[in-house]
């Protein structure tokens, strides 16, 4: 019948009541689709704008869930930075509305989801795949950073893909926004396996190059399977991160120039680590000699756009 669709499920349509200046009230209409899963306090699903049949990516927050004062500031400053970014490598941010239950956060459909999914699936990447992956985080964090805006939990969950296999930064809950040249942040947050120690140290202030040092992060978990700091428990990990303790498992070949870089990234004191135009130009990027006029199979997991950049 009209409330459910041909497999018997039922027909969930969520709308956004719009009174226009003339008093006039408009409605948008979205069908639910599948479930995508749980991202912090939201539950995330498909969502067809039944107006331009777009499919999006809705982050569902139960206005209920956001008793404590913590939550709605994140939820605010996650909406007021991720709202404002427009970028070829940041999960693009279509449309935010309310009704009494509910916040609706509708973002780009990203369907091969993240980098988190593909390193399990596929144990680790091969260089040019991460040369590729890194060109295309680079673009996003030059555009954050050049915006004054700190992502602070750069990882693997939040580097999704879309359905070219296009990187696409996303997840701004714990981004922040500087708001004068030279402020230092002092809050502790991120993901433990990629937080930088300056972060953990907690006395002195923290800026852009937490999110460097996570990207160096990123690098190794890439190549080798999993982050260099991981440990069972959580402290453990600090520890390490602190004493900067992380080796190259001798099972896992990888060239010289990609240890050079991680090593280069990996350093406690931030004012040491390479700016991001410096890692771009780093032999790393570079090495796997030059484009060949034919290319091989492995670079076209690197769409068109990002291989001409590097010619
Ligand atoms: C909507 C939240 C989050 C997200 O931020 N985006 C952009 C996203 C896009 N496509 C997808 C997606 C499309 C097909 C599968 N996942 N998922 C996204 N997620 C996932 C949902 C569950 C946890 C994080």
């Amino acid at each position: 019948d009209e409330n459910n669709n041909q497999d018997g499920e039922q027909i969930v349509i969520f709308e956004e009541k719009i009174t226009k200046v003339n008093g006039e009230v408009a409605i948008k209409r979205y069908q639910r689709g599948k479930f995508l899963g749980k991202g912090g306090f939201a539950k995330c699903y498909e969502a067809t704008n039944l107006e331009n049949k777009k499919v999006l990516a809705a982050k569902i927050i139960a206005k209920s869930s956001l008793t404590r004062n913590r939550a709605r500031q994140k939820l605010v400053s996650e909406i007021k930075i991720h709202k404002s970014l427009q970028n070829s490598n940041v999960v693009q941010f279509e449309h935010v509305f309310e009704d009494h239950e509910n916040v609706y956060i509708l973002l780009e459909l990203c369907c091969n989801q993240t980098l988190n999914e593909l390193i399990k699936r596929r144990k680790r990447l091969t260089e040019i795949e991460v040369q590729c992956y890194v060109a295309q985080m680079i673009n996003a964090l030059k555009y954050l950073h050049n915006n004054n805006v700190i992502h602070r939990d750069l990882k693997l969950g939040n580097l999704f893909l879309n359905k070219n296999m296009e990187l696409k930064l996303g997840d701004f809950g714990l981004a922040t926004k500087l708001e004068f040249d030279g402020e230092k942040k002092r809050t502790i947050c991120g993901t433990p396996n990629y937080i930088a120690p300056e972060v953990l140290d907690g006395k002195v202030g923290h800026s852009f190059e937490v999110d460097v040092w996570s990207l160096g992060v990123i690098i190794y978990a890439m190549l080798i399977g999993k982050p260099p700091f991981e440990t069972p428990d959580v402290k453990s990990t600090y520890k390490k991160i602190k004493l900067n303790q992380y080796s190259f498992p001798d099972q896992v070949q990888i060239s010289d120039n990609a240890k050079q870089l991680i090593q280069k990234i990996l350093v406690l004191e931030p004012s040491k680590r390479p700016t991001l135009d410096e890692i771009m130009a780093h032999s790393f990027m570079n090495s796997g000699g030059t484009i060949p006029k034919v290319l091989p199979l492995s670079t076209l997991a690197c769409p068109p756009s990002i291989q001409y950049n590097k010619q």
